[in-house]
């Protein structure tokens, strides 16, 4: 049996960064909701008790540093799976982007291997060994629109904001999270009303979700790559309701409600931009098949 997985990308609508803990890691309370844009993760059974990715993407490691390939060495070394799979991974989302494309696809494997191994997991406690591989893994285990906390595993969920669409422009760079986080000054930097968004979100307030998105780790990315600056202050001039650049970046994206500022949206970044999608926000959970 081959098994088809859907791994759709996130964006962050708010991100505040409270202090950085003990461990190394940053204190975070963010509202994080899915898009219609995602990666093909297919699962097929193998003879041999190996993991073997299948990228056909350069930037994507093809052992075991791909988030996938941990995925299923997880399951196997928890649950003594003495099973192979081949994991091959279609992207879509642009690499290193802000937009969780590697946490995803892990995601996508875990639920995947869950069903083809029959091991009889719940959403839960996928949700649970995710946050094993990375931080934002457990919400892409869900999916939806969720409050994350802790350092992003501690998932509330939240209804789905109005539906809209998402512009999406990525510049020819790539973004280190871990830099982004290391060059962050906690005490002297802006941060985003994320109760706010919460509570517009569950008002369904389009207006006011848009007057409130911020994303603390913005002038970091910003400060070390200008031509996110002139992404945001184009998709602005060009009418997106809300502009705000995604996780640690580079990734910027556009809220917009109207079908007839899209095109208009659309076409004006892809002036200057090569990497330009227009979707819509996914925001309900299950959203994966
Ligand atoms: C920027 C966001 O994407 C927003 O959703 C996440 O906070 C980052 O999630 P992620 O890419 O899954 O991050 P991880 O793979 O867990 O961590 C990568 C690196 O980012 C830094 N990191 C990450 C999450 C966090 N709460 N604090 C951190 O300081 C750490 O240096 C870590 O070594
Ligand atoms: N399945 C995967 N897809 C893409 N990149 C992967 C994958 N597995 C590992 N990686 C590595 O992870 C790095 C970050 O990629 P990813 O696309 O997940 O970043 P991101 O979108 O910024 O993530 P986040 O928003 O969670 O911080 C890449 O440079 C790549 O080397």
């Amino acid at each position: 049996m081959r098994l088809l997985v859907k791994a759709p990308a996130k964006i962050n609508l708010s991100l505040d960064v409270l202090h950085k803990r003990p461990d190394g890691y940053h204190e975070v309370k963010m509202v994080m909701t899915t898009i219609d844009l995602a990666d093909r993760v297919e699962l097929a059974p193998l003879a041999s008790d190996t993991i073997q990715i299948i990228s056909h993407n350069r930037f994507v490691p093809d052992d075991h540093r791909n988030l996938a390939y941990q995925a299923a060495k997880l399951l196997k070394e928890t649950f003594g799976v003495r099973k192979g799979v081949a994991i091959s991974i279609t992207k879509t989302i642009p690499v290193a982007a802000g937009l969780a494309g590697g946490s995803s696809d892990a995601a996508a494997t875990l639920r995947g291997l869950n069903k083809l191994w029959q091991l009889g997991l719940t959403i839960d406690e996928l949700a649970e060994l995710g946050a094993k591989i990375g931080s934002d893994v457990s919400f892409c285990v869900y999916g939806g629109t969720a409050l994350a906390t802790g350092r992003g595993e501690k998932i509330e969920h939240l209804p789905a904001p109005p539906p809209c669409w998402v512009i999406l422009a990525k510049p020819t760079i790539g973004v280190s999270t871990a830099e982004v986080y290391r060059n962050l000054n906690v005490q002297r930097t802006f941060h985003p009303d994320v109760d706010g968004m919460v509570q517009a979100i569950k008002d369904r307030d389009y207006e006011r979700i848009c007057s409130l998105v911020g994303n603390t780790l913005e002038d970091v990315t910003l400060k070390m790559h200008p031509e996110v600056a002139h992404i945001k202050e184009q998709m602005k001039r060009f009418g997106a309701d809300a502009v705000l650049m995604s996780g640690s970046g580079p990734t910027v994206f556009g809220l917009v409600q109207y079908d007839s500022r899209l095109q208009r949206i659309y076409n004006g970044l892809r002036g200057f931009c090569d990497q330009v999608f227009a979707v819509r926000l996914l925001g309900e959970r299950n959203s994966f098949d």
